[in-house]
């Protein structure tokens, strides 16, 4: 029977994106991730609503970067770039050094010194990127890259690159296709503000194809530590449990103001233990593990569906940007009440673990 691989999103969106039939794919097969609707949460809120999480955890470095990331280093490699360069709180450190050994080129990543969840430093590290570690935060080490590629050969990899955005819009399109329409709500976690920008381009995009026939109001949650959208300016000393969003500089800022406005939808922030509560509810409710920034977008949008700012009837759709399984110390460190008993290894301790914990 005759089968076609899937081979990742540049091979399957090719006709949107900037690629020509001879351009060497960069891929690690990402993209077609789950779009998982929630169960438990609306019952649990008493509300009726169509929630639906997009898991880009499950994409291969574990985070939405790889879908950018296949088209920044595509492009880098048909251009001839030997190196890229990114800064990162994490995620895109991930991302970038595993596609620059999937390509065979260097990788430079500059992440803020003590402050990226562990899973992500291992990563950059295995995959053998060069880890510059800097005594400043991400908006320091963003500058910094732009600053150093004006004076070495290097390929910048951030969502100030086009083609990253153009690899993100794609979420867009695969969320199109499998709800047969837009969702009326797109609530996303919002740091250097890539991936609104990305989405609006893939929705407004699928819309004028006649692909779907509406676009969904954008809605954009921050850490209130690190919420420059709703301060209005940008903020110098961001702070934040959500390590992913802890920016106060983001690169798109006019792009995702203009999202906003175009889309009709708003920016809100939330506080560190909120973005927790909803990280465990989903964990706990749903079996969906989320790293803490991730779950910005929903507990915005159930806060929003609370307050009647998102009305009962309505179809949600909210980014999980990364896995869990990133920031293992920040899961540890709230589940201090979790069931974990040390036993001897006999059938009578854990018979008496069973039948008291039933
Ligand atoms: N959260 C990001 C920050 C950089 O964002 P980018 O989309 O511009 O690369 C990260 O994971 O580093």
């Amino acid at each position: 029977m005759p089968s076609k691989r899937y081979t990742g999103l540049i091979d399957k969106y090719r006709d949107y994106l900037p690629v020509h039939d001879d351009t060497r794919l960069i891929s690690l097969g990402e993209g077609q991730t789950p779009l998982i609707r929630l169960n438990n949460v609306p019952r649990i809120i008493g509300k009726d609503v169509d929630i639906y999480v997009k898991y880009e955890g499950l994409n291969p470095t574990g985070s939405f970067k790889d879908r950018g990331m296949t088209m920044a280093v595509t492009k880098a490699i048909e251009e001839g770039s030997k190196a890229i360069i990114c800064a990162s709180t994490g995620n895109t450190s991930a991302a970038a050094a595993a596609y620059a050994a999937r390509a065979g080129i260097t990788a430079f990543v500059l992440i803020p010194e003590g402050k990226i969840a562990m899973g992500k430093l291992a990563q950059a590290m295995m995959y053998g990127a060069i880890t510059l570690q800097i005594r400043g935060n991400f908006d320091v080490g963003m500058q910094l890259v732009k600053d150093v590629a004006k004076e070495a050969p290097v390929t910048i990899v951030n969502s100030i690159n086009p083609f990253r955005l153009q690899g993100q819009k794609t979420a867009a399109f695969e969320i199109v296709e499998e709800l047969g329409a837009a969702p009326d709500y797109h609530c996303l976690p919002v740091g250097n503000a890539g991936n609104i920008t990305a989405h609006w381009m893939g929705y407004s995009e699928y819309k004028k194809a006649g692909i779907c026939n509406t676009a969904p109001k954008m809605v954009g949650y921050q850490a209130s530590g690190s919420a420059p959208f709703l301060r209005g300016a940008m903020v110098d000393d961001p702070e934040t449990v959500a390590t992913a969003i802890r920016i106060g500089h983001p690169q798109s800022w006019d792009k995702a103001w203009i999202v906003q406005k175009e889309s009709g939808g708003w920016f809100d922030e939330l506080e560190d233990q909120e973005i927790l509560q909803a990280q465990r509810l989903l964990a706990q409710h749903e079996g969906v593990f989320c790293e803490p920034a991730s779950a910005a977008s929903l507990g915005g949008a159930i806060r929003d569906v609370k307050n009647g700012k998102i009305p009962e009837g309505s179809k949600i759709v909210c980014t999980l940007t990364g896995n869990g399984l990133k920031d293992p110390d920040t899961a540890i460190a709230q589940c201090k009440n979790a069931v974990m008993e040390t036993i001897d290894a006999e059938l009578a301790s854990v018979k008496n673990s069973i039948l008291k914990n039933m």
